[in-house]
């Protein structure tokens, strides 16, 4: 049984992630992973196989879905998996799903930015939110595929057109973020990285990725050159993968233990376990930009309560200012790219 509750505006630790697999969970679910057979979706899934909150494993991609499913359901753990191979079988991949992960989608090469990879990711998202909309309108769609400052309000404008829209059941993964900002935190103070809790809020790309290094738990304190060049650190940490595999793809394996974190956290709260939260961009009111990354916290029907940006420094108030601009624009060009297509 659940027993555990996590405090409001914390965010779980890295051991918690495998916890589903040794507790008995109450409820267990259909999770679809579209992109399956990607860098991301291959160790994703073998994540979720090895999830006990996971009932039935549902893997599509364009390509090569039969021989992961094959290979994944060797593994002996109760999540029954089964593979969806191109378009003809994605409404059967997503009918009865209660979660949809979605890290469908070109990766950045060394030079690109994350915009670059809309003219590929808009439409590929596009025509997958729809089927979504479709099959499973109830499902938690967490969105993993870049830019997720365009490609969330992409979903939600076709969740609006198929006349499902809840902005409550619809995310942008960025918990990769906060996974770094605990990570580099940890290693600067010599802290258990598993004890470290940075709330990392905005969106995620460059400037619009801000650590709240001020709400870090247990709290912590740099000079500020210091905490300048953590900040900078945490948001070009993407970069810093995508530069070190020289053209071979972006992060996979840390995104795959950070999307299997959120999956997790959403599956528990839909399992009835007060407190999760954890940071996502979703559709809000906290600032002048319609969508925007605060700590959340999740339950039986995804976003349960906004937390909010909480109390922030000068220096982090100005990075919050600093991102409207690219935040709305990539707003835009995502609404624009549903409402002209
Ligand atoms: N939100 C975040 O923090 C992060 C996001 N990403 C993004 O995740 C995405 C995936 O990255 P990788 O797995 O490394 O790329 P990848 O190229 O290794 O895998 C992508 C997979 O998507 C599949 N795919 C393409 N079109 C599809 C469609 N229409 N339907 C279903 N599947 C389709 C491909 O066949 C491929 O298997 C990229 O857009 C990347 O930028 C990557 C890291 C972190
Ligand atoms: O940098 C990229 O292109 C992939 C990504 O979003 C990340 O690693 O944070």
């Amino acid at each position: 049984m659940f027993s555990r509750i996590l405090r409001p505006r914390t965010v779980q630790n890295a051991s918690e992630l495998f916890r589903a697999f040794s507790s008995t969970a109450q409820n267990q679910a259909r999770v679809a992973v579209l992109g399956a057979s990607g860098g991301i979706g291959q160790p994703l899934a073998l994540l979720l196989k090895n999830n006990r909150n996971v009932s039935e494993l549902a893997l599509y991609d364009i390509l090569n879905t039969p021989g992961v499913a094959a290979d994944l359901s060797h593994c002996s753990t109760r999540a029954r998996v089964a593979a969806y191979n191109g378009p003809d079988q994605l409404a059967d991949c997503l009918k009865g799903c209660e979660v949809v992960v979605i890290p469908a989608g070109v990766p950045r090469k060394p030079g690109m930015t994350r915009d670059d990879l809309f003219n590929t990711n808009a439409s590929i998202v596009r025509d997958l939110a729809q089927a979504c909309a479709q099959n499973c309108p109830k499902a938690i769609i967490c969105i993993i595929a870049n830019p997720v400052n365009s490609t969330v309000p992409i979903a939600s404008e076709v969740y609006k057109k198929v006349g499902v829209y809840d902005p409550k059941r619809i995310f942008g993964v960025t918990t990769l973020d906060i996974v770094r900002a605990n990570t580099f935190i940890a290693e600067a103070k010599g802290l258990d990285v598993e004890q470290v809790n940075c709330p990392v809020i905005g969106g995620h790309a460059g400037a619009t990725i801000i650590p709240i290094i001020s709400q870090c738990s247990p709290p912590v304190s740099f000079p500020q050159e210091e905490r300048e060049k953590l900040t900078v650190r945490i948001q070009n940490a993407g970069t810093e993968v995508v530069e070190a595999k020289a053209g071979t793809g972006s992060a996979t394996l840390s995104m795959a233990f950070a999307g299997a974190r959120f999956a997790n956290s959403v599956l528990e709260a839909l399992n009835g376990v007060e407190g999760v939260v954890e940071c996502a961009y979703v559709k809000s009111d906290e600032t002048e930009a319609s969508y925007f990354s605060t700590p959340i916290l999740l339950g039986k029907t995804g976003l349960e309560k906004n937390l909010g940006l909480g109390k922030l420094v000068e220096y982090e108030a100005n990075l919050v200012k600093a991102a409207m601009g690219e935040l709305k624009g990539s707003i835009q060009k995502g609404e624009d790219f549903i409402h002209k297509n």
